[in-house]
């Protein structure tokens, strides 16, 4: 027998969207438009119709028991990926099947019926995948007190706050054990140990054997939970494989563009600077080499300053203030160097191993220091840079842990005796 789960063929979702012509090339337009209106005495059609493939010939395979992450940018089409799969949205072309009872979380509160109260949408949803009343009140007690929402349980949920109605949804799906779990970014809502709780749930539905596809920006959870990983992008699918491989090389894409990795002025003369230094390039770049690869917690870059020193023997320095997004300086360093240097152009080069910052967005300023103690030129490099978690974790917090620094410290425990009377 079989034990494909979902089998997704040719998939493809298309939506009419209907824009509003706001947007006049020039002057003459506008006002050729408004007089046709008055003449004309119609009402002018201010929507224009635009067909949109949000889902484009996407064909796979999911067996029993593998949780596969979905992952992709904003608007890639995961969710309409989904909610063609779990029959939400029917697809404009081929076709999804489904082998099972399948329990999904897809948007907040979908499944719920906005008039009836918590109490009953949990009766509700378990019929609706097939339970029997018996199997559902087992259960009950336990999707309560995983939700929090005791209390208001015999509310309608419409008056439900967003973060009960998502606590509530994922208890109903993850508790009904159903077959197939569809989850979509549960773990963007809720705090932290919500979302623990979520993903704890994820991995014992792995571990008894059913099948869940989970659509996460979260790539420290899709790395940690997923051993395959779908991506996709414009509504097709780029990839289908191995998590790690995979998730480097969709990180790779996305921060190309937004990043800047180099500043260089080649014209000593124009060069920012003035009579004592003039900068000729601000460097940043993996150890390894491998250019294109995204930067991990875990690897070891380096960031070069070159500058052309145009005063004889002095006594310079290059410092670095690191920078996190929210203009926090991470820490400082510098090259001390007792040295008079002629005139030329020097390379400065720092090391950062692996293993060190947090992940999140950074940035520098580039200092260089006369005689140990007086700043002659400051530049704040647009040279920035993303840093990634993709540390694979086992059953603990998926977030991004507080701090600017994260570094790897070594540890012990020692057992230091019994109690004694
Ligand atoms: N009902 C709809 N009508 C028109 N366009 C839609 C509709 N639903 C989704 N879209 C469009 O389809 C595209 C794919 O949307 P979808 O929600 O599947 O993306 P996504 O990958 O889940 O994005 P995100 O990560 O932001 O949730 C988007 O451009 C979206 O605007």
């Amino acid at each position: 027998m079989s034990d494909i789960t979902i089998r997704a063929e040719n998939l493809s979702k298309r939506y009419n969207i209907a824009t509003a012509k706001y947007r006049y090339d020039t002057l003459c337009d506008q006002l050729a438009d408004g007089l046709k209106s008055v003449f004309l005495r119609k009402g002018r059609s201010h929507l224009a119709e635009r067909t949109f493939w949000a889902l484009k010939d996407v064909s796979f395979e999911v067996r029993q028991g593998e949780i596969v992450g979905i992952i992709g940018q904003n608007g890639a089409g995961k969710s309409t990926l989904l909610k063609v799969i779990s029959r939400i949205t029917v697809p404009t072309d081929g076709r999804a099947e489904i082998f099972g009872r399948v329990g999904s979380l897809l948007e907040v509160g979908t499944g719920f019926h906005p008039e009836l109260t918590g109490r009953e949408n949990i009766y509700l949803n378990g019929a609706i995948i097939g339970m029997k009343k018996e199997e559902i009140r087992r259960r009950f007690d336990a999707i309560v007190e995983f939700a929090e929402v005791g209390e208001f349980l015999d509310m309608p949920v419409k008056r439900y706050s967003s973060g009960m109605y998502v606590r509530l949804g994922f208890a109903v799906a993850a508790h009904l054990e159903p077959e197939i779990l569809l989850v979509d970014e549960v773990l963007s809502v809720g705090d932290a140990a919500f979302q623990k709780k979520c993903l704890d749930k994820i991995g014992d539905a792995a571990r008894d054997g059913r099948t869940v596809l989970l659509i996460s920006h979260n790539m420290t959870a899709v790395n940690s939970l997923c051993k395959r990983v779908i991506w996709v992008n414009g509504g097709k699918i780029v990839e289908d494989g191995p998590t790690a491989q995979i998730v480097t090389r969709y990180l790779a894409t996305s921060v190309k563009g937004m990043d800047l990795s180099e500043e260089v002025w080649n014209d000593v003369n124009d060069a920012p600077g003035n009579d004592m230094v003039r900068l000729h390039r601000v460097r940043l770049r993996r150890q390894d080499g491998c250019l294109s690869d995204p930067l991990t917690m875990q690897t070891p870059f380096q960031v070069e300053v070159e500058y052309w020193n145009l005063a004889a023997d002095t006594h310079l320095h290059t410092t670095l203030h690191l920078y996190t997004a929210e203009g926090i300086i991470a820490f400082t360093t510098c090259n001390l160097n007792n040295r008079p240097l002629a005139t030329g152009l020097y390379r400065n080069v720092c090391y950062f191993p692996g293993d060190l910052l947090n992940s999140g967005s950074h940035r520098f300023v580039v200092l260089v220091v006369k005689d140990g103690s007086s700043v002659i030129y400051s530049h704040e490099s647009r040279v920035s840079f993303d840093i990634f978690d993709v540390r694979e974790r086992q059953g603990v917090w998926y977030g991004k842990e507080p701090g600017v620094v994260q570094p790897v410290l070594e540890w012990k425990m020692e057992y230091l005796g019994g109690f004694s009377d």
